[in-house]
């Protein structure tokens, strides 16, 4: 899959400038020897960090989308996820957890991981996060239910704020079978608490 082009020169040019007044709000010399290209690399870090702007999730899913009989769940686990907070613009990362159950439909594995990253690299909070994933997978490949859990750790609850080291927060959210049926959601959560590694 051919991947976008990152970075913006004249992007990377305003907000080198930008970053330069920062160094010095703090109290740093942006013109000190370690410091002089941190602008530029800081530039560069956040178009990384938000270039799921550019992707189209439902896109991506559409890319590998195939045609086949099987009806059981599937489920990828422990997907990385790295986003940012909304709030304070600090990371939140964790794993995600995501299951669907076909409908005539399966799609290759690795668009998922994919899909995760397009809404992760954007300013989010873990909620909407979850739902837009869920959403996404819902409406591109129609199955018989998608189920979604993200536990993340919040820097900003860590570094700052109320500084709780060891909090994590897990938010869910599903479709269809995993709605209305009691055992398939069960199964999705004892498959993926399971160590069959
Ligand atoms: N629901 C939700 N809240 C988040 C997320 N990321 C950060 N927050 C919270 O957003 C809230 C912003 O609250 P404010 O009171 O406006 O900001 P603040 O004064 O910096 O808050 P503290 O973090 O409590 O110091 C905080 O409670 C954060 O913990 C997220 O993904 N989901
Ligand atoms: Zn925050």
């Amino acid at each position: 899959m051919q991947e976008k082009l990152i970075y913006d020169d004249k992007v990377t040019e305003k907000l080198s400038a930008v970053y330069k007044e920062v160094l010095g709000e703090i109290g740093e010399d942006p013109n000190r020897e370690g410091l002089l290209k941190t602008p530029e690399r800081v530039a560069k870090a956040l178009q990384y960090l938000t270039k799921g702007y550019d992707e189209d999730p439902e896109e991506i899913l559409k890319g590998a989308l195939f045609n086949e009989e099987y009806s059981e769940m599937v489920i990828v686990k422990d997907i990385e996820v790295y986003s940012m907070c909304e709030h304070h613009m600090l990371p939140f990362f964790g794993k995600a957890h995501i299951a669907y159950i076909p409908d005539g439909k399966i799609v290759g594995l690795s668009k998922l991981p994919r899909v995760v990253d397009a809404f992760a690299r954007r300013l989010q909070v873990q909620e909407r996060l979850t739902i837009e994933i869920r959403d996404c997978i819902e409406k591109t490949l129609n199955p018989k239910g998608v189920a979604v859990v993200l536990e993340c750790n919040h820097m900003c609850m860590q570094m700052r704020g109320v500084q709780k080291q060891n909090s994590s927060t897990t938010s869910s959210a599903f479709t269809g079978l995993f709605l209305s049926n009691d055992s398939t959601r069960k199964e999705f959560i004892n498959l993926v608490q399971a160590k069959l590694h």
